[in-house]
């Protein structure tokens, strides 16, 4: 088992927000012992206080990791988001701070795929209207404004890992595809990429958006846009709450202008399960509303604790940031019987300069060097000697420009 400078027992990490024992599985089976596990998220004082001291952070999408909360963290080495938006984090704090953030892509993708096809074919036949009814007991047995979904046109808005996933299964229920993206896309199968948001609106019989929390997506669906929708559509958001006019699409529902909606992710959520949700969607029959369960099934959870732990360990044993979001990507080796130095700084002349001269006036053999940088970071990862690290440790953390520099045996 791989070794750090620090005993593996004394590496502390905080898992918040309930996230899999899966991830605690993997950690322990890895050598780290020491995690302490909170079943929901944490604000202000109560996070400061529970992340001080905390090497590692885990958390899912409810706790905001804020330049405030990284300052509390005064031993943190990496964040993993156990999820796949990172929004919640203040990604630049991080980085300046020469602490990498990474999440889990891929695990809950086919959840989010599966929900919203489910969910398309509920709203095309009206079932939560009709459910809502039948437990006032109504009886609305109508085939009014009930459609197959076969033949209609789902509308996808961000095309990425969900947005293709959920393309392809619904082609494979006879639905058309098209979608809008900022950037150029593969389709797969047969699916269109409208170069125009407001024309794939007018063209969709359900929209369906799955672009991340950025500032070009707050607000993108509001008055206009939901206007610009085929009247007795169906709009579905598992994205993000601010994503969606929430007030606009309530009125959009009320006017009859829209069929039907799902809405999984809302502008204000509760903070628990305690508080109560309040929304102007409530009491509206033809919203389904679900308490952002998007990725929240059994299987989804298992894998991405296990993904997601595995990027924490792997970057902790040998300073691999593969798949780090905000942070210079670099896959490495494992460094066997050499002492591995990391080195984050900022990405500005002199540093590398200054980096390698060290090494050539002490005389300090490089066994093996990576560099890679992003934006305005940089990260250099050095294999030397065992008997050198300490020596250019102390040296490497003089370096002006220096972020973080530690050592692995
Ligand atoms: N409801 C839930 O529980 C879950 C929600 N999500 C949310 O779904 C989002 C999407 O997830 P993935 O598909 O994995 O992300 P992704 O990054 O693979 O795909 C996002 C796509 O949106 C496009 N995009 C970005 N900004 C855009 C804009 N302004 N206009 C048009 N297209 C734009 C990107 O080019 C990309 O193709 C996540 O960021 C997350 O916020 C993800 C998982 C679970
Ligand atoms: O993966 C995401 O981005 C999600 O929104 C899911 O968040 P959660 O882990 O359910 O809090």
């Amino acid at each position: 088992m791989s070794q750090t400078s620090l005993n593996k027992d004394k590496i502390k990490f905080l898992l918040l927000e309930g996230i899999h024992p899966s991830a605690v599985t993997r950690l322990q089976s890895a050598g780290y012992t020491n995690v302490v596990t909170h079943d929901k998220a944490l604000s202000g004082d109560a996070l400061k206080k529970a992340i001080a001291g905390a090497h590692f952070v885990g958390i899912r999408s409810r706790t905001q990791l804020t330049e405030d909360v990284f300052a509390a963290a005064d031993k943190l080495v990496a964040v993993g988001c156990f999820c796949i938006g990172t929004n919640q984090v203040d990604l630049e704090a991080a980085a300046s701070r020469g602490i990498p953030v990474f999440n889990a892509p891929y695990s809950n993708t086919r959840s989010v795929a599966e929900l919203v096809i489910a969910e398309a074919i509920l709203l095309l036949r009206g079932i939560p209207a009709k459910n809502a009814a039948a437990h006032r007991g109504q009886w609305m047995k109508s085939a009014t404004n009930s459609f197959e979904v076969r033949g209609k046109t789902l509308g996808i808005v961000g095309y990425g890992n969900i947005g293709m996933q959920l393309g392809v299964i619904a082609e494979g229920l006879g639905m058309v595809v098209e979608f809008y993206d900022s950037v150029a896309k593969l389709p797969l199968g047969n699916a269109r990429q409208i170069p125009e948001l407001d024309t794939l609106l007018g063209r969709a019989d359900v929209v369906s958006l799955h672009v991340p929390q950025t500032p070009s997506t707050a607000n993108m669906i509001g008055p206009s846009e939901l206007s610009a929708m085929k009247a007795g559509a169906i709009l579905i958001n598992a994205s993000r709450g601010n994503v969606v006019d929430i007030d606009a699409l309530a009125e959009a529902l009320t006017s009859g202008h829209l069929l039907g909606t799902a809405i999984d992710v809302f502008p204000v959520e509760p903070k628990s399960n305690d508080d109560e949700f309040v929304s102007p969607l409530r009491g509206i029959d033809n919203a389904l509303i679900t308490p952002h369960i998007g990725g929240s099934t059994v299987e989804a959870q298992a894998n991405i604790g296990t993904e997601v732990a595995e990027k924490l360990t792997r970057y902790s044993d040998n300073g691999t940031t593969l798949s780090a979001v905000n942070f210079p990507e670099v896959a490495l080796p494992e460094h066997d019987d050499q002492h591995r130095l990391l080195h984050v700084h900022r990405n500005v002349p002199g540093v590398m300069g200054a980096f390698n001269r060290i090494f050539s006036e002490s005389g300090i053999n490089i066994c093996a060097q990576y560099l890679q940088t992003i934006n305005d970071i940089g990260y250099v990862v050095v294999d030397v000697d065992s008997e050198y690290s300490e020596r250019a440790l102390a040296q490497l953390r003089a370096i002006e420009g220096t972020l973080r520099c530690r050592v692995l045996f």
